[in-house]
């Protein structure tokens, strides 16, 4: 079996003060996949990532990057991984160009092996590689952090929330890059609180809540787990309230003709669901139906945990 891209074993974290951000999480991120790591506020996503990038010590459990353990092997962990951090943090009197060249030279790349201008021309700010960083507009120093993730040709590529305030042309650019550098071999993490965006991205995605692990699944799995369907009805009648049968899990009057309908898909389907409103005497008019999405899911895993 090949090696994974990070290996996280029993990982746990207690900050002074005594909260437990992570409690014993435990999951591989497979080489050369875009792998999309997602929970709520709070759930110890950044303290994960800070652990990963050495910028928060553990508390307990074991961390390898490409293979390098991060307390046997920090330098070569360090040199395995990029990480796109949540805050815009620069150097307002360096340039583009300068502040990766600078970070370029902090890892140690040799001059003729850096590719500073290759980086911005990625990111679409080549005609920005010599203006100061303090005159780039947000979207634009959110760009160069991923080049700056990039300066070291790191084998794994972290990205903390890159798209959180970001609008969606941006966002849309940002994605194709990184699908870009995913197709040339990089293995991409991702947090983000867009599930639609983690739904169309990731190949699998983990789930962590209160510092736990509960979900780790190719993401079509996952979808494929949202057991409620809803199903609306429009019927040929005016009600005073819904029609009542042991099928609907959940039943509302949307409008005066207009039912929507949750059912498990585990126990009927959209076939008995109708015969049921047909069997209350009513005549459908029109159905349509919502499939079950990342959203679905997720929001039903954290809320039983
Ligand atoms: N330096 C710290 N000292 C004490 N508690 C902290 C510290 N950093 C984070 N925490 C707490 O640890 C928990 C996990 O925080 P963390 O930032 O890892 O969550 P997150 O999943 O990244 O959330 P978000 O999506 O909001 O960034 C939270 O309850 C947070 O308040």
């Amino acid at each position: 079996m090949t090696e994974a891209a990070i290996s996280i074993r029993a990982l746990a974290k207690t900050y002074k003060g005594g909260k437990r951000a992570l409690d014993g999480v435990t999951f591989d991120v497979p080489r050369g996949q875009i792998f999309g790591l997602l929970g709520p506020n709070g759930a110890g996503k950044s303290t994960l990532i800070n652990i990963l990038s050495g910028m928060v010590m553990k508390t307990s459990g074991t961390a390898s990057i490409w293979g390098f353990d991060i307390d046997e092997r920090p330098r070569n962990a360090k040199a395995s991984i990029g990480i796109v951090p949540q805050e815009i943090l620069f150097d307002p009197f360096f340039t583009p160009y300068e502040t990766l060249e600078l970070f370029a030279g902090l890892y140690g790349v040799p001059k003729a092996q850096r590719k500073s201008m290759e980086l911005l021309r990625a990111v679409h700010l080549e005609d920005k590689a010599n203006a100061y960083s303090r005159t780039l507009s947000g979207g634009m120093k959110r760009r160069l952090l991923v080049a700056k993730a990039m300066v070291h040709s790191p084998p794994v590529l972290v990205l903390d929330e890159p798209t959180a305030g970001v609008d969606i042309e941006l966002r849309q650019q940002l994605w194709a890059y990184v699908r870009e550098l995913n197709a040339q071999g990089v293995t991409v993490v991702l947090t983000t609180h867009y599930l639609e965006e983690a739904e169309e991205l990731c190949d699998r995605i983990a789930i962590i809540n209160h510092g736990r692990l509960i979900a780790n699944e190719p993401t079509r799995d996952l979808v494929n787990k949202a057991q409620e369907k809803l199903v609306q009805v429009t019927v040929d009648r005016d009600l005073d309230a819904p029609p009542a049968a042991p099928c609907f899990e959940k039943i509302v009057l949307k409008g005066e003709r207009v039912l929507e309908i949750t059912y498990s898909k585990a126990k009927v389907n959209a076939g008995e669901v109708l015969a049921a409103v047909s069997g209350a005497g009513l005549g459908i008019v029109d159905v349509s139906t919502k499939e079950a999405d990342l959203e679905d899911v997720f929001l039903s895993l954290t809320r039983a945990a």
